[in-house]
């Protein structure tokens, strides 16, 4: 929409405009160019000066009226290439425009306009008159004192006319509400002082004229705005002699009220561009559009520091923009918008990766759109200014396709449309699988069961399997999410936070103490004493895995197998006087994930912090999901103490993962990550320990939880049942199995009704309903077979629950955790025995352990070689090093061996 911020319109009537002239109206107004001028001035006008293009009249015309139209696809390129507006007498040429194009780039050239039809339809009026009342009436009809719409005034009765308006002219036709044309012939831009160019008129005088003050000291209030972003930078005065410099100049001048005339920046070298000077409505404020200096030591506009404006630090994609060029000048090393300024390949990639990302964001989920907006944003922003362009060159180019009117049909390349519909394609099929599964609450909650005469091999293949978990899609989901954190930190983890578990914090991280008094009493006594029970033995039985009775014992208190003692060095003398020793390490900063997605479970977080406490390992990040209130669950809070947790991170999923290995703001990195949870979280974990940057390492792949009952017939069907279902209860991906060795169908069949009817009593059965849809009871002739089909499935629990449960776990070969007998339930085991629960599922039991005090400890080796030793192994080592052709290992003995005996024989 075209609007009057100049009361004064210059009418180009020479192909030539001198300095200083062209620059004060490139600054301060628009410029009207009749069309045989338009080709040969295009070139020299500057870039910032909006021009409207003058057709020839129609009405005037000697000649026929087709000699002299214009075609509209001769306007709509004029328009494409950059006019801000077409001045013509020809209403059909205005007709046949549509009605927005013509509202708004369209000016209506007449004596006078008198059609309410037309001033619906033009975007203003050029009135070739000397009667006020004319243009009074003029001002009415368009209705420019409510929409804005621009009335211009030339007061010849032909525009080119070389008769001199005067500055009174311009006042008078300013206070009607227009602008006055005046062709460039007749004006020219005077300094302070210098004296009037007879029969022209100065265009500053004009410009000036119709400005009033409403303050005591006659200066103007001007807002000053940054070019980029339109920001505003600050408040400050202008007086007629400042506007004049800063016209004149094209570098900002402003009145300062205690010492005068004030050239911004004359000291610092912080100046300013000016890039537009307008007029408010009522003529007595000011606009001054700038571009600051960039480079000085001080190049903000606020006289505190280097701050960029009075009003607050800049923000969002302005602040974006100028933490890039801080970047790019002096990146800190290693940081990772240095690497992309470095490798414009990486740079090019995450650009096409985040575009694609946006484009498959749904529009319902309205923060994982702004998400990814931001990320694309963020690389583009990167591009422009590795290549030496900002956000006024971006806004720059789209004001200039805004100007075009000729619609292009938009369609996307045919490589694009086809992975576009491909991966709509996709995500249909992905929804489908994520769609809720229909659960039918009469069905009866089953296993279903083979007998392992009746299977094939490939069908007892297929059996040990594990539910399939669709790594790449997770992988996928938690990819995008780490690099978020990677790149954002905590502004991400909080979102994120906020998008997953619904809760809205101000920071991620809370130090310790964690459990005052108030959240205690939030825990029910006994269950504070529980966990006071399970501590103590957790605690007792981890301690004892210290390795306290080496071949040399060391440290303070070393024989009591206490805590504070440090681990014995195992030392051996392999042959005479050459000693090696092994000693453990504490890992120094580790991560402890606790889940609380769907469950409460402080019992993990003993089951991490007591192996980490004994370890002596000195951070120690618990991190957990906030409830949507923002609060943790009391009962991790007093465990976190319990165990001398350093850092309590409120993030769950792959988010909380990121935070820990990468570090963000408030989290510190940490050295290695353990802990169970869902499969977001096994993601995270299997990827952050791949990339080799990221120095990070993990316990295991412990995932969904697991069970394996091994039962014979004098098993009690209600304690292998009440077995099964505490491990389908965890999550609709846990699997639990029934090993039956040599039951009979009614013995089964007491253990599955079982199973039905503890589990319809359960406040979980939905969930359990899942888990058992995907598990297996398989019933084996003899104790052997059974044990065999456990050692395949490497179950992460494994129960036995037969008439000589001892026997059997000497033939254990995998399995996370063995509880033994009819009275050892593995909830004991899961919650407070001693034994820990953070073990290896999906049969990782053939190669991992579960969590213990190595799992925070490193073995360091160490070796010391006396002279004898050194005369006894040196000749082997020689001749290995020749052996392997490392001549330099060779010399590294030789060397030594010939100082010995250059010495003994000395
Ligand atoms: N093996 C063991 O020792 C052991 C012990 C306890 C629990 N577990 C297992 O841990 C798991 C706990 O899972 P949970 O979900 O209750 O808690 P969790 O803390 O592991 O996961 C919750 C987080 O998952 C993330 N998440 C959820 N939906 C997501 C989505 N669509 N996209 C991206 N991220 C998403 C969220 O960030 C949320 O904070 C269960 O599978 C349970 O069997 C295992
Ligand atoms: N069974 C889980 C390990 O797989 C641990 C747990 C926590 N609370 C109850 N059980």
């Amino acid at each position: 929409m075209l609007q009057l911020s100049s009361p004064i319109l210059p009418l180009l009537d020479s192909s030539v405009l001198d300095q200083p002239l062209a620059g004060a109206i490139s600054r301060s107004s628009a410029l009207l160019i009749p069309l045989h001028l338009l080709e040969k001035v295009k070139p020299t006008i500057s870039a910032n000066q909006p021009y409207f293009v003058l057709l020839p009249n129609q009405h005037a015309s000697s000649s026929s009226s087709s000699s002299n139209s214009i075609s509209p696809e001769t306007v709509a390129d004029i328009l494409d290439q950059g006019a801000d507006a077409i001045v013509t007498d020809d209403l059909h040429l205005i007709h046949s425009f549509d009605q927005q194009t013509s509202a708004s780039r369209l000016i209506y050239s007449t004596p006078n306009l008198d059609s309410q039809e037309i001033a619906q339809v033009v975007a203003g009026v050029l009135l070739t008159t000397n009667d006020h009342g004319a243009v009074t009436q003029t001002v009415s009809t368009l209705g420019s004192k409510t929409n804005g719409k621009p009335v211009f005034v030339s007061l010849s009765s032909s525009s080119t006319s070389s008769a001199l308006p005067s500055t009174q002219d311009v006042i008078a036709i300013a206070a009607l509400g227009a602008a006055l044309v005046v062709v460039t012939s007749s004006l020219c831009a005077l300094d302070d002082g210098q004296e009037a160019v007879a029969g022209k008129l100065d265009y500053i005088d004009a410009f000036l004229a119709p400005l009033k003050s409403d303050r005591a000291d006659k200066l103007f209030a001007t807002v000053v705005v940054s070019s980029a972003c339109s920001t505003s930078l600050g408040l400050v005065y202008s007086s007629p002699l400042s506007i004049r410099k800063s016209l004149l100049t094209g570098s900002a001048h402003y009145q300062s009220r205690n010492r005068g005339l004030w050239h911004k920046g004359e000291t610092s070298g912080a100046t300013q561009e000016v890039v537009s000077v307008r007029q408010d409505c009522d003529n007595d404020a000011l606009e001054f559009r700038v571009r600051q200096s960039k480079g000085t030591a001080s190049a903000g506009f606020c006289h505190l520091g280097n701050r960029e404006g009075c009003f607050s630090s800049a923000s969002g994609l302005a602040k974006l923009e100028s933490t890039l060029r801080e970047r790019k000048q002096s990146a800190p090393a290693g940081s990772y918008t240095a690497r992309l300024f470095s490798d414009p390949s990486l740079l090019g990639a995450k650009l096409r990766e985040e575009a694609a990302e946006l484009a498959d964001a749904k529009n319902e989920d309205t923060q994982h759109v702004a998400f990814e907006a931001a990320d694309l944003l963020y690389f583009a922003l990167t591009k422009c200014v590795s290549a030496g362009i900002g956000l006024e060159e971006i806004e720059r180019s789209l004001d200039a396709k805004s100007k075009k009117v000729t619609r292009r049909k938009g369609d996307a390349k045919e490589k694009f449309a086809k992975e576009q519909k491909e991966s709509e394609q996709r995500k249909e099929g992905k929804a489908e699988s994520a769609k809720p599964p229909v659960l039918d609450a009469d069905a009866p909650i089953k296993i279903k069961s083979y007998r392992l005469s009746e299977i094939s091999a490939s069908q007892r293949i297929e059996l040990l399997k594990r539910p399939s978990i669709k790594t790449e899609a997770i992988m996928g989901i938690c990819k995008p999410i780490l690099k978020s954190i990677k790149e954002r930190g905590d502004a991400a983890l909080l979102e994120l936070t906020a998008k997953f578990d619904k809760a809205q914090l101000e920071t991620p991280i809370r130090l310790p103490p964690f459990a005052n008094e108030e959240v205690i009493k939030q825990i029910r006594p006994d269950v504070v004493k529980a966990i006071d029970q399970a501590y103590s033995n957790i605690h007792a039985f981890h301690k004892a895995q210290k390795v306290t009775s080496g071949n040399k014992a060391v440290g303070p208190t070393d024989k009591s197998g206490d805590e504070e003692a440090e681990d014995a060095i195992l030392e051996v003398e392999t042959m005479p006087g050459v000693v090696c020793r092994r000693f453990s390490r504490p890992i120094e900063r580790v991560g402890l994930y606790v889940p609380g997605g769907t469950a409460v479970l402080p019992s993990t977080a003993l089951m991490l912090g007591i192996p980490a406490q004994v370890a002596k390992c000195s951070t120690k990040v618990i991190a957990t999901p906030p409830r949507p209130d923002g609060s943790i669950a009391p009962e991790v809070l007093y465990v976190a103490d319990k165990v001398g947790a350093t850092h309590l991170l409120c993030a769950g999923g792959a988010q909380a993962v990121g935070a820990m290995a990468y570090g963000t703001e408030t989290c510190p990195k940490v050295d290695k990550i353990a802990g169970p949870g869902n499969q977001f979280v096994t993601a995270a974990k299997m990827i952050v320990q791949n990339e080799t940057d990221t120095l990070v390492s993990i316990d295991m792949p412990a995932g969904p939880s697991e069970v394996l009952v091994i039962a014979d017939g004098e098993a009690d069907p209600a304690f292998v049942a009440s077995d099964l279902l505490s491990q389908a209860e965890h999550g609709p991906d846990s699997q639990v199995v029934l090993v039956g060795i040599d039951l009979s169908d009614d013995q089964l069949l007491a253990i599955e009704k079982e199973v039905d009817s503890q589990a319809r009593r359960l406040p979980r059965v939905d969930i359990v309903r899942q888990a058992i849809d995907k598990s297996v009871t398989v019933i084996t002739k003899t104790r052997e077979e059974a044990m065999d089909w456990s050692n395949d499935y490497a179950p992460e629990h494994l129960i036995i629950q037969t008439q000589y449960p001892e026997e059997m776990v000497n033939k254990v070969k995998n399995a996370g955790s063995v509880f033994v007998g009819a009275f050892t339930p593995e909830s004991c085991g899961d919650l407070a025995s001693g034994t820990n629960h953070v073990l290896p599922t999906y049969g990782f039991a053939r190669t991992y352990s579960g969590v213990s005090v190595s799992t925070f400890q490193k073995n360091i080796t160490s070796q010391q070689i006396s002279t004898s030793g050194l005369g006894l192994l040196g000749p082997h080592v020689v001749n290995m090093a020749e052996c392997e052709g490392l001549e330099a290992h060779a010399n590294a003995v030789r060397v030594r061996l010939q100082k010995l005996s250059s010495s003994s024989s000395a």
